[in-house]
């Protein structure tokens, strides 16, 4: 189990990590997400032990790490950035971390070689051991560093933007193949990315920082459909905003008279309303139209569409491309947007559910 406890750090005036506390269970594969500077890698490298803290610790089954080196923390790491050593075969790479070890922690040559190759099976690089980096793909590079990193056997797997250089259909391929390694090996992994889906696809829990500071901790689906603030909600995939006010929990927005049971006894204030892009309905030759269809891309079974509003807003819309092909829409059409629901957010984070009433448009 790895704590962190009030974790701060700056960098000259610079505050990359503010009061950061997280607990991660054994076993459990954590990935930290957040834009670009929110502090993701900095965390990464204090657990590590690579960075010091100016206040808080890290431990690791209990014990404080304050005063533990960082090759006696036991972990292993993969950057995006980590280049193999290229004067070095697959194999070599691999057992690197084994072979440098002092002489009474180091295994024999015969249990080296049987390591290197179970790593080479485990991930999927038999028959390569003997080529050199450069005679590799970048996926198949970057599963050699993962191999190097298991290869000690760490207690912890940290990985930085690890599939961050590749290309997509790469990266798709070796986040499954990551999360099922993950699943045969049960060693406790964080990993850093700024892609939500990477996110959502692999982790069993997500951190999503922002600032320095950790917004919200759960599972992908508790962030998706319970997201704490607005940063965690536009985070979180597209999301169409609306400044609107709010009488009595009711509002009008694209539209659409709307309300928000939780806030009925609430008088009237500035609110945001959130609805994301597969939360509206669509409909062609309405008397009602509210919009112009501005394009189309079709992405496989789903079709995104943007619109433009009467007072201008542009809204992204979903739908399928079945309901698409129907309703034969086509740019500069006009076309009716009602939303089905959206999720209403006061100043100070307060947050409901809001669904249409049903009386016709407002
Ligand atoms: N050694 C350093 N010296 C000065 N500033 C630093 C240093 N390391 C990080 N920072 C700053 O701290 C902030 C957080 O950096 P960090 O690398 O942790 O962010 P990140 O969330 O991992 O971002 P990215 O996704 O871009 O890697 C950034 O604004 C960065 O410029």
């Amino acid at each position: 189990m790895i704590e962190v406890r009030n974790l701060s750090k700056t960098f000259g005036s610079f505050s990359a990590l503010k009061d950061v506390s997280l607990s991660i269970e054994p076993g459990e594969l954590v990935a930290l997400l957040g834009p670009s500077g929110s502090g993701k890698t900095t965390l990464l490298r204090i657990i590590a032990g690579l960075e010091c803290p100016d206040a808080g610790e890290v431990a690791f089954e209990g014990t404080s790490a304050t005063n533990l080196a960082v090759r006696d923390r036991q972990v292993g790491f993969v950057f995006q950035h980590f280049a193999l050593f290229r004067h070095m075969t697959v194999a070599d790479n691999i057992s690197f971390g084994l072979r440098v070890r002092e002489r009474a922690l180091r295994p024999s040559k015969a249990e080296i070689r049987e390591r290197v190759e179970h790593l080479l099976s485990m991930v999927q690089l038999k028959g390569l051991e003997s080529r050199y980096p450069s005679q590799l793909s970048g996926g198949q590079r970057q599963r050699v560093a993962l191999a190097r990193a298991l290869a000690v056997e760490p207690r912890v797997l940290l990985l930085d933007e690890p599939f961050g250089a590749l290309d997509a259909q790469v990266r798709k391929d070796l986040r499954r193949w990551l999360r099922h390694l993950h699943d045969d090996l049960g060693i406790t992994s964080v990993f850093v990315t700024h892609d939500q889906e990477e996110a959502m696809e692999v982790a069993d829990r997500v951190v999503v920082m922002d600032h320095g500071r950790i917004e919200q901790v759960g599972s992908p689906r508790d962030i998706y459909d319970h997201p704490v603030s607005p940063f965690v909600y536009r985070f979180l995939g597209n999301v169409n905003g609306f400044p609107c006010r709010s009488n009595g929990g009711r509002i009008h927005v694209v539209g659409t008279e709307m309300i928000a049971p939780d806030f009925a006894g609430h008088g009237e204030r500035d609110v945001t309303a959130f609805i994301r892009p597969h939360d509206f309905d669509i409909e062609a030759g309405s008397e009602q139209a509210n919009a112009t269809l501005r394009h189309a891309v079709v992405l496989g079974p789903q079709v995104r569409i943007e619109v433009n509003l009467a007072d201008g807003q542009i809204v992204e819309a979903e739908l399928a491309r079945d309901v698409f092909d129907r309703l034969s829409l086509h740019p500069r059409q006009k076309i009716r947007v009602v939303p089905r629901r959206a999720q209403i957010f006061l100043d100070d984070g307060t947050q409901a559910r809001a669904q249409p009433t049903g009386n016709g448009s407002g």
